[in-house]
Parts: structure tokens; C-alpha cells; sequence
């Protein structure tokens, strides 16, 4: 049976690692907690994160890395982005071989703005990776493990290892398809958070569909405007790491991201509402490093500016939304279509 390392034992880890079961892989979960982890082995299942989801014998888990690592040639690492350079740092001490490196985490690390592609090839040498992968769409762990369908698409520079990657995942309810713009395909996965949080704060306040729809449709030109700067191909952005993402977190009861921006707009400050949450919730933090990039690299984030001063400044919701309705007059099209345009005539 081939052997895949997936490093990180939280909701979409083991999510992951159901998909990967089923499709005959022997999987290694890492995890860092050892009741979670004797858990796991013991009555195969994880209820802290997927309550009532039966986990097949084949999936493995363990605290120890160098053990998780041995004879794979593949790890799938989903940890959340704030412990990504921890992690990385111990799998770089504990892998002897090459390996395709996947990830499934949604964030950009704030300071530096990188994304976690880029983290990975700054933390693991070259001569130990075949390969960077991002896993990344509109996909909760809830649905996945239920085998409900969901695709979401891989992303690479090499389009030998995002087809390596897809072969490994696919299955009757898990789509997989490959895509070429891994910095597309990594700031649509992290953007949408922010707008999610967004679209909770909306719904908290007691605002509508409209207002929903609004912050979807001027967010998704938003993450477009900064992901297109950055190098992304501006297709990437209706796709399933776009707008099939940010449509899924801004309207599901599953995202984290949209309940704590539920639970601002109730009136809950930032720390009340993480406190209980309980889980990662990445737009917070990717908030912080997207209101950064967009002042280094001169592009205009206006909804992601008023989450980042309702989340850091103290600003209130209500004030925020009425700020962001009374901006200056805008032409909807233009700046859309100047980079379609751009892209086209490459
Ligand atoms: N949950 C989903 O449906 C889903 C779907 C797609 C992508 N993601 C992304 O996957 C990543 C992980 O999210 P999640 O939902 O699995 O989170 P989670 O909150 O369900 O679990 C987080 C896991 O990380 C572990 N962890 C926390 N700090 C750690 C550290 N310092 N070292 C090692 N492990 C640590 C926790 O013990 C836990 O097992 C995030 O970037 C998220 O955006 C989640
Ligand atoms: O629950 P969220 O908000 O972290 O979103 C999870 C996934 O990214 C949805 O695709």
C-alpha cells in the first residue's frame, strides 16, 4: 500500500486523509496533541473536529515526525498558517528523501506577505522537494467527510507534480482539476477569508441578501485587483479558488470565518468572538497581511480595509459599512476589464 504523509490532525487534515483512504493510500497523520492523536488510533475517530465520522484503520496518526515521514512520497501538510514555519522546521530536520509537497492551508503570513508556497521552498531545501503544490477550493471538511461532492482544484509550477497530486485525491466525490497559477490559486484561498468575515459581520448586523451579494461580487474584484498585481492570472479568479471559494465561506454555516464575523457583527469584540470559535479562523490574521501588501504594492482593498479597522482599530461595524456605501463614485467595469484585457493581449 503507498504510504502519504499528512501533517496536521485538525478538520481538514483529517478531512484529507478520509479522501486519501479512500482511494487506497495508507496515510501518516502528524498531529501535535497526543490525546487527539491515541484518539485517532484507538477509536478511529476525531471528535473534537469531525464528530461522529468513523476514520478508516488505514489512516495512522502519530506525534512523531521522523515516523510520520519514513517511505513517503508524498506530504500534505494543513496545519493553520500561523504555525506554518514551525512545522516546516520540523519536517525539514526529519525528512531523508524528496518529496511532492502539498498544502491545504488558506493564509499569507503577515510581515513578510508570503505565501505559503513560498514558505515551504524557503524552509525546505530543493534537493528534498519534487515539487509545491497548493490543494485549494470551495471545500469544508464537514461536507467532505460525509463524501458529499466537492472539487476544488491543485496548482503548480510543475504540472508533473499537479498531476501527481490530482491522481492521488480524485475520486466519485472528490473533483480534482489542475491549474497553473499557484498565486492565483493561493491568494483566491486566502482572500476569501477576509470577505467572509465581511459577509458575517453583514449578516450579524441584520443586513440582507443584497449586502451579501454586494460583498461577494465587489469582493471577489477586490481579491482580483490585489491577486493580479501580484502575478495571478485574473481567470483564476472565477474559478473554483475564486469565486467558487468566497461564494462557499460567505454563505455556509461550516465557516468558521463567517461566524466570527457573525459573531462581530452581534457586538462580540475580536477576542470574545475567536475565544469562542475554537478553531482556526485564517481571515484574521490574512486581514493583517493583505492590509500591508495592499499598501506596498498601491492597490486599493476598500472592504479589506474596513474589516482591518473594525478587527484592529476598534472601528464599529455599522460605521464601517456606512463608510464603504459612502465612497467615492466608481465605474464598476473598468479596472475588470483593463486587466482581462492585459491578460489577453499577452
Ligand atoms: N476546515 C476546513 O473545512 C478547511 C478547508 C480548506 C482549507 N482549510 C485550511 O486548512 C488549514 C487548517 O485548518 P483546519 O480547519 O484544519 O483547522 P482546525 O482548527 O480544525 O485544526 C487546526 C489543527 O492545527 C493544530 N495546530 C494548531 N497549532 C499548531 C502548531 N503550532 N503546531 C502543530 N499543529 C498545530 C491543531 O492542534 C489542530 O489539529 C487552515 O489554513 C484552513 O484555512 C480548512
Ligand atoms: O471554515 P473556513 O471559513 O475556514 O473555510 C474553510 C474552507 O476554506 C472553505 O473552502
Amino acid at each position: 500500500m503507498k504510504k502519504i504523509a499528512v501533517i496536521g490532525s485538525g478538520s481538514w487534515g483529517t478531512a484529507l486523509s478520509i479522501v486519501l483512504a479512500d482511494n487506497g493510500y495508507r496515510v501518516q497523520l502528524w498531529g501535535h496533541r497526543q490525546n487527539q492523536i491515541d484518539e485517532i488510533n484507538r477509536s478511529h475517530t476525531n471528535q473534537r473536529y469531525l464528530p461522529g465520522i468513523p476514520l478508516s484503520d488505514q489512516i495512522i496518526a502519530s506525534s512523531d515526525m521522523k515516523l510520520v515521514l519514513k517511505e513517503v512520497d508524498m506530504v500534505v501538510i494543513v496545519v493553520p498558517t500561523k504555525a506554518m514555519r514551525e512545522v516546516l522546521t520540523n519536517i525539514r530536520e526529519n525528512l531523508d528523501h524528496s518529496v511532492i509537497f502539498v498544502h491545504g492551508s488558506k493564509g499569507i503570513e503577515p510581515g513578510s506577505s508570503k505565501r505559503i508556497s513560498e514558505m515551504i521552498e524557503e524552509e525546505i531545501p530543493s534537493d528534498k522537494r519534487q515539487g509545491v503544490v497548493v490543494l485549494s477550493g470551495p471545500s469544508h471538511a464537514e461536507e467532505v467527510c460525509l463524501r458529499h461532492p466537492t472539487t476544488v482544484a491543485v496548482a503548480s509550477h510543475s504540472l508533473d507534480a499537479a498531476r501527481q497530486v490530482q491522481d492521488a485525491f480524485i475520486n466519485n466525490h472528490f473533483r480534482v482539476y489542475t491549474n497553473d497559477d499557484i498565486v492565483g490559486v493561493e491568494i483566491g484561498g486566502a482572500l476569501k477569508n477576509i470577505i467572509a468575515l465581511g459577509a458575517g459581520i453583514s449578516d450579524g448586523l441584520g443586513y440582507g441578501d443584497n449586502a451579501k451579494a454586494a460583498l461577494i461580487t465587489r469582493g471577489l474584484a477586490e481579491i482580483a485587483r490585489l491577486g493580479t498585481k501580484l502575478g495571478a492570472n485574473p481567470l483564476t479568479f472565477i474559478g473554483l479558488a475564486g469565486m467558487g471559494d468566497l461564494i462557499v465561506t460567505c454563505t455556509s454555516i461550516h465557516s468558521r470565518n463567517w461566524r466570527c464575523g457573525h459573531l462581530l457583527g452581534k457586538g462580540h469584540n475580536l477576542e470574545e468572538a475567536l475565544n469562542e470559535m475554537g478553531m482556526v479562523v485564517e481571515g484574521v490574521r490574512t486581514t493583517k497581511a493583505a492590509h500591508l501588501l495592499a499598501h506596498q504594492e498601491n492597490v486599493e482593498l476598500p472592504i479589506t480595509s474596513a474589516i482591518y479597522n473594525v478587527l484592529f482599530e476598534g472601528k464599529s461595524p455599522k460605521q464601517a459599512v456606512d463608510e464603504l456605501m459612502n465612497r467615492d463614485k466608481k465605474d464598476e467595469i473598468g479596472p475588470l476589464f483593463d486587466m482581462l484585457q492585459t491578460k489577453f493581449n499577452q
